[in-house]
């Protein structure tokens, strides 16, 4: 659809864009990313033919951009400007009707039905239909923004050229005019083109990207492969973190603000924060923590202050636990998205904690242990509701910094030192009279200050690892002794 070749051009003969070349095919989404003046605006301006080329070349449909005139390229190609503080003071209506002038034919350009139906139909799309009488001055930014995408829309474009389209928007209408740009491309062959400044906004919704560091490309390619840390810093100058979109496969950069890379100053960890009764064992840490858990309050990744164990009776049923449990949180004064929640019917005197301090990291374990319920992981059987419960609670606390993997790797060697701390204690699963593995209700916490000394791993090779393989290991023991009254 286009197809741009070793292009060239500036102002006053110096050239901003330099040897840049990429082609977008009909009904892509096409993003144009880079820091404040590498050049994308006059880019833009050069496949508009607002501004002329100082080389190479721009192909539209397979006609050099240079042969077009100003009508038929109107009647292909669409410009939505960046809003200008000034307007004329015409209606929404009029304003979206000037879209129309390039189809309109013969000398006192008629306003056809046709001319109607589609700028209806487009001030429908963008939400401007109940604006059509009022004068652009008395909209906002945002809603202004609209208008001018339903102009562009009126003119019926093959390519929308687009400068920086979600700038005035809020969150809801940058999604809408985003996922509206898509279904055009996708169902009408509309070919997007559109500078972004926010990565993850392009990351979503781009096939394709053009990533430009002082005028020249420094990449062209797959949002994955643009979207990536050292790329993004290098380029940007700056400091952002990506990770992944938590339902989608798309990658998302965050910043870190500089003050509070500061204030992430290291903590020690304390047993003091650990506190205990006959319905709960909580520990409360003064900063969030980044967890990774199978709580039934706050499981999966998060970052919370207060994990809670909670003592519930055998015969504990509820149709919706996870509802109760967070009442019962809330009853406590517990904020739910700082707190990871789990439960047991095992008697919380039986605790057995650890704090663990090396040199430069120390790591706090506390484990609960029941084994009426336990189970051979390797013996697949069909199992009663359970009458004698359980449950092995562990949480691994880590004053360090964990990457993924280590979380991943620290809930496996935690697993690991539990299932032998079963085997030594020869417990078996009651159905199938085998040495058993965990417990039917098992659940794992693993949690981090992310500050400090920084552990790529947890495995059992290493020395993070050792520490929680022992630590829980011996903890399990512990707890599984007190609970049979084996110890006090
Ligand atoms: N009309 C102009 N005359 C002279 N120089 C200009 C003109 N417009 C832009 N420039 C210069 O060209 C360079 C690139 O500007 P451009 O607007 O293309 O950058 P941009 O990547 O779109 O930046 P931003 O993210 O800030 O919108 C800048 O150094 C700018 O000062």
């Amino acid at each position: 659809m286009i197809e741009v070749n070793n292009l060239s051009g500036g102002y006053h003969g110096t050239p901003i864009v330099q040897q840049v070349s990429f082609s977008v095919r009909q009904g892509e989404l096409f993003g144009i990313l880079g820091p404040n003046g590498s050049g994308k605006t006059t880019l833009l301006k050069m496949l508009s033919g607002i501004l002329s080329s100082q080389q190479g070349s721009v192909k539209i449909k397979e006609k050099s951009l240079k042969q077009y005139t100003a009508k038929e390229l109107a009647q292909v190609v669409a410009v939505l400007p960046q809003i200008l503080s000034q307007e004329f003071s015409y209606t929404v209506k009029e304003t979206v009707a000037l879209g129309r002038y390039a189809h309109q034919k013969g000398l006192f350009r008629t306003w056809s039905e046709d001319d109607e139906a589609i700028v209806q139909r487009v001030m429908a799309q963008t939400g401007v239909a109940k604006f059509q009488k009022h004068s652009l001055h008395e909209l906002s930014g945002g809603e202004k923004q609209r208008v001018y995408l339903a102009q562009s829309l009126a003119q019926q474009p093959e390519i929308l050229l687009l400068d920086e389209p979600t700038n005035h928007l809020d969150l809801s209408y940058q999604k809408d005019l985003l996922d509206l740009l898509k279904k055009m491309a996708k169902e009408c062959g509309l070919t997007v083109i559109s500078i972004f400044h926010d990565l993850n906004l392009a990351g979503l919704y781009c096939d394709q990207l053009l990533l430009l560091e002082k005028g020249k490309v420094n990449k062209l390619g797959h949002p994955s492969e643009i979207l990536k840390e050292h790329r993004i810093n290098s380029v940007y100058n700056t400091n952002v973190k990506k990770q992944s979109h938590p339902q989608i496969p798309k990658p998302q950069m965050s910043i870190l603000p500089e003050q509070l890379q500061e204030e992430m100053a290291k903590i020690k960890l304390n047993e003091a924060w650990l506190s205990q009764s006959a319905e709960m064992i909580r520990f409360e840490s003064p900063i969030p923590m980044r967890t990774l858990s199978a709580g039934v309050i706050g499981s999966g990744w998060g970052w919370h202050r207060t994990f809670v164990n909670r003592h519930v009776d055998k015969d504990y049923h509820y149709e919706n636990h996870k509802e109760e449990m967070g009442q019962y949180l809330l009853n406590n004064g517990l904020d739910l998205n700082e707190t990871v929640g789990m439960m047991t019917a095992v008697h919380l005197k039986d605790v057995a904690f650890q704090l663990i301090e090396k040199e430069d990291f120390s790591v706090f374990i506390v484990v609960t242990a029941g084994v009426g319920n336990a189970v051979d992981a390797s013996f697949p059987c069909r199992r009663m509701t359970n009458n004698n419960p359980g449950t092995i609670n562990t949480w691994v606390i880590v004053n360090a910094h964990l990457a993924d993997e280590a979380f991943v790797q620290a809930i496996m060697t935690a697993t690991e030192a539990k299932t032998k701390a079963l085997f030594s204690k020869k417990v078996k699963d009651p159905v199938t009279k085998t040495l058993a593995t965990g417990t039917s209700t098992d659940s794992v916490l693993i949690a981090a200050s992310q500050r400090g000394v920084h552990f790529p791993y947890s495995g059992t090779s290493t020395e993070l690892g050792q520490v929680i393989g022992q630590g829980v290991y011996e903890c399990t023991i512990q707890a599984l002794e007190k609970n049979r009254g084996e110890r006090r």
